[in-house]
């Protein structure tokens, strides 16, 4: 596996991880793997099939069990497109609550690293850098404000045609980083190998030049 190059982009919730990465990827040509969307969508499933997301080794089981097709930008769940459903808050909750069960992190394991295929891989999450892909050639933390996450949370769900409450997403993004951060496994942390990049004052095509100057600058070191 680790001759395939990777690039691990992590950070809290809406600090810009996903629209970076599929825009490095794009500009590559490599591979993406959102490791957030396993995790919302074993919070969905296990909603669907009556479990509590709090039971381990149900949801374990499920998790690796998935029947998943990642289509594009495209998610099917047995069939069924999830696209939107997954990205609702109340799934980022539940992704949150399953994500800090340790059985399933290993159950969620083999799937995630069957993404890392020639020519390349660029994978955003919480611990793609730390316990995923720990030989990944570049290891970004990406941040932002938790003011400036939650006002791009807003302006997000708002153009997916919610009415998102600020004050309600902020108080939401903020127990949610807590959970991800304080968890026994695989916490969210900003790991000495990763380059910081704090993209409050910065513009997504600036936080993309400056990965790709990071990637240059690692292919001719
Ligand atoms: N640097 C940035 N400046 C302004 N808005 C951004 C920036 N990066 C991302 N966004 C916007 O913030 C929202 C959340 O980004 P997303 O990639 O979904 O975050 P994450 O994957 O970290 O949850 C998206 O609507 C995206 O367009
Ligand atoms: N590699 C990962 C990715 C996500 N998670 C957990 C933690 C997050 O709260 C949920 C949802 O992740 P996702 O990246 O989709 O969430 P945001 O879009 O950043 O709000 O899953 C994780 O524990 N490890």
């Amino acid at each position: 596996m680790s001759f395939v190059p990777v690039i691990t982009i992590d950070g809290p919730s809406a600090s810009g991880k996903g629209t970076v990465a599929q825009r490095v990827a794009a500009a590559l040509g490599f591979h993406y793997l959102d490791s957030g969307a396993l995790y919302r969508l074993t919070a969905l499933a296990a909603e669907r099939r009556g479990l509590r997301w709090r039971d381990e080794l149900e949801v374990a089981q499920l998790a690796g069990d998935l029947d998943v097709v990642f289509d594009g930008a495209a998610v099917l769940l047995e069939g069924d497109n999830v696209t939107e459903a997954i990205r609702s808050e109340t799934v980022g909750i539940g992704a949150s609550i399953v994500a800090a069960l340790p059985a399933v992190r290993s159950a969620l394991l083999a799937r995630q690293h069957a993404f890392a295929e020639v020519p390349g891989l660029v994978a955003d999450g919480r611990d793609m850098g730390s316990v995923v892909f720990p030989d990944a050639r570049l290891k970004v933390f990406l941040t932002a404000s938790a003011e400036a996450r939650a006002e791009r949370r807003c302006k997000q769900l708002s153009a997916a045609g919610e009415q998102p409450d600020l004050a309600a997403i902020t108080a939401d993004l903020e127990s949610r980083d807590e959970r991800d951060r304080s968890r026994a496994v695989a916490p969210l942390q900003q790991w000495p190998d990763a380059l910081l990049l704090d993209t409050t004052n910065m513009g997504i095509d600036e936080a993309v030049e400056q990965v790709l100057r990071w990637w240059k600058d690692v292919l001719s070191a």
